[in-house]
């Protein structure tokens, strides 16, 4: 059995008063030490404006991870490495301080000078507090030090090199952590080791034996209390350039010459680079925007999109996006990724659909729409699992087939409490592993994809808007894969 590796580090969290924080931050860090992974050796700094103390951020950790504590348990130990400076991170003087805190704090911990710099906070400041960290020689230490940053990266590939120059300045990209949390979630981990560790899969994983393969995203959800942000934002900046892209080149990567950091981004990148480039004007072939209207889901009534907030009435903004993705490379020729994402659609579910092509020759169908061609159906979230559509023969005298479903749950069968995805970035972010994060390349590359999208939709006001609420998204979405003779494999 593999030792559990404990690395000791204090963690310095830049929005600590803030709603990642509360919900994915804290949480993570105490199932890390639930779990064993952080031992004593940790002390956590929370920084934001707010007057808080000591006190006060232990009694809000102790909150946020309400749901995790059982009955009469003592958390006051685990709350304990909680401290808080009030501080703005505009203001240079509070910089000396912090230096102080993190030095006097290190000694406590015996954290062997390892700091992690976790920005969770507005993207304006990023730059900001990456170069007063350096100016104020808080990474002049003994141990490592990193730099931990939040999406959205960037608004478009212009501002993403602004704010890479302005890390750069501050960090090595050896140093620089940038989330993109879909990474850390088990069953996108689980897609190379269902690649590269199986050969009835990777053998066939090419053009000579796929169709096509699907990768939707669909959330209940409408912009909740994000609205702002979202408006200017859009699904396209929102999922499509990070979290959408990733999944497609994990899928469509050769395989690594081993599975170190390096060799695995590169593959990516190789992917990023291969994609088709659409041109502005042939967008619409491929590209499809929708916005939602009001609707049903869950058999409660929701409001449309332009009702959420009083400023977005006449809004432009996708709230779903549909896409055709061409990968140019000999493994993939000719082989269609269908992408979509959106709110307020049916269901929350993310899930891979890979379609087999059929045999030559079919003894068993002769029609075509009566056949059930293989898929490999990989499902994120919110069950884990695979599963493998086949054929087989139906019971009783004839030649009759049947699909049939060979499936495997994660949860029910590993029984194991599956780690968040914030949890495992945390914990890799602390061993230096930076695997499932991403490279400035993969950034930028993934910029210069979606800018031309979004550059072609500025030219023309879209007709929102055009889909319900708790449907699959607009009509023009699923014309996008019958013109193809596709059709999305159902939710
Ligand atoms: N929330 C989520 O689920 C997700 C968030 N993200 C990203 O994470 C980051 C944080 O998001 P979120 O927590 O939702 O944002 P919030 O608005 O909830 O929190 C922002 C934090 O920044 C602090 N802050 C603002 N201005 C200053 C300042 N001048 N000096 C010091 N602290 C300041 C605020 O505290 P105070 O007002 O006390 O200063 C607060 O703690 C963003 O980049 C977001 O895009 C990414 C994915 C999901
Ligand atoms: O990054 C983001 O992701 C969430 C969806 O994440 P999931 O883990 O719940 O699938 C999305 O709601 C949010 O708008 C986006 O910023």
């Amino acid at each position: 059995m593999s030792e559990t590796i404990q690395p000791k580090a204090t963690i310095v969290i830049f929005g600590a008063t803030g709603d990642l924080a509360n919900r994915k931050l804290y949480p993570s860090i105490y199932r890390l030490y639930k779990s064993g992974k952080l031992d004593e050796n940790f002390a956590v700094i929370g920084l934001a404006r707010r007057g808080w103390n000591n006190e006060i951020i232990r009694e809000k950790v102790e909150q946020s991870i309400q749901g995790l504590i059982s009955e009469g348990e003592d958390i006051s130990e685990f709350t304990s490495h909680f401290y808080y400076k009030s501080f703005d991170v505009t203001s240079t003087e509070s910089y000396t301080d912090l230096k102080f805190m993190v030095e006097s704090l290190e000694r406590e911990y015996h954290t062997g000078g390892n700091r992690l710099f976790y920005l969770a906070m507005a993207p304006d400041f990023f730059g900001t507090i990456a170069n007063q960290l350096k100016d104020h020689g808080l990474k002049e230490t003994s141990g490592w030090t990193r730099l931990v940053i939040e999406k959205p990266f960037g608004h478009d590939l212009a501002s993403a090199k602004k704010l890479n120059k302005e890390l750069q300045a501050a960090f090595e990209e050896n140093q620089i952590y940038r989330i993109d949390h879909y990474l850390g979630k088990e069953m996108v981990q689980n897609i190379e080791v269902i690649r590269f560790a199986n050969g009835i899969f990777e053998h066939l994983w090419n053009n000579q034996f796929i169709n096509n393969i699907q990768v939707t995203s669909s959330e209940t959800l409408g912009v909740e209390e994000r609205a702002h942000y979202y408006d200017t934002s859009g699904a396209t900046r929102d999922m499509i350039q990070n979290h959408m892209l990733q999944m497609v080149a994990l899928l469509a990567m050769e395989p690594p010459i081993n599975l170190s950091t390096e060799e695995i981004r590169s593959e990516k990148i190789k992917v990023l680079r291969a994609l088709r480039t659409i041109k502005e004007d042939k967008v619409s072939k491929y590209f499809v925007r929708g916005q939602y209207g009001a609707g049903n889901i869950g058999g409660e009534k929701v409001i449309g999109y332009q009702d959420e907030a009083d400023d977005l009435k006449d809004s432009a903004t996708e709230t779903f996006v549909a896409g055709k993705l061409v990968i140019d490379n000999y493994r993939w020729a000719g082989v269609p990724f269908y992408i979509r994402t959106g709110k307020r659609m049916k269901e929350k579910s993310t899930k891979i659909v890979v379609e087999f092509k059929d045999i030559p020759m079919n003894l068993y169908h002769k029609k075509d729409d009566l056949r059930n061609p293989n898929l490999l159906v990989i499902n994120i979230q919110p069950n884990e699992g695979i599963t493998l559509h086949l054929n087989a023969k139906k019971t009783g005298n004839g030649n009759l087939t049947e699909p049939i479903q060979l499936a495997y749950h994660q949860d029910a069968d590993s029984g194991i409490n599956t780690p968040e995805a914030y949890e495992k970035l945390l914990y890799d972010s602390m061993l230096g592993d930076a695997t499932n994060f991403t490279h400035w390349d993969e950034v930028a590359l993934s910029w210069e994809f979606v800018d031309r999208i979004l550059a072609s939709w500025s030219n023309k006001k879209p007709d929102f808007p055009n889909y319900e609420s708790g449907s699959m998204g607009p009509k023009a979405a699923d014309e996008l894969l019958e013109k193809d003779g596709f059709h999305w494999w159902p939710e």
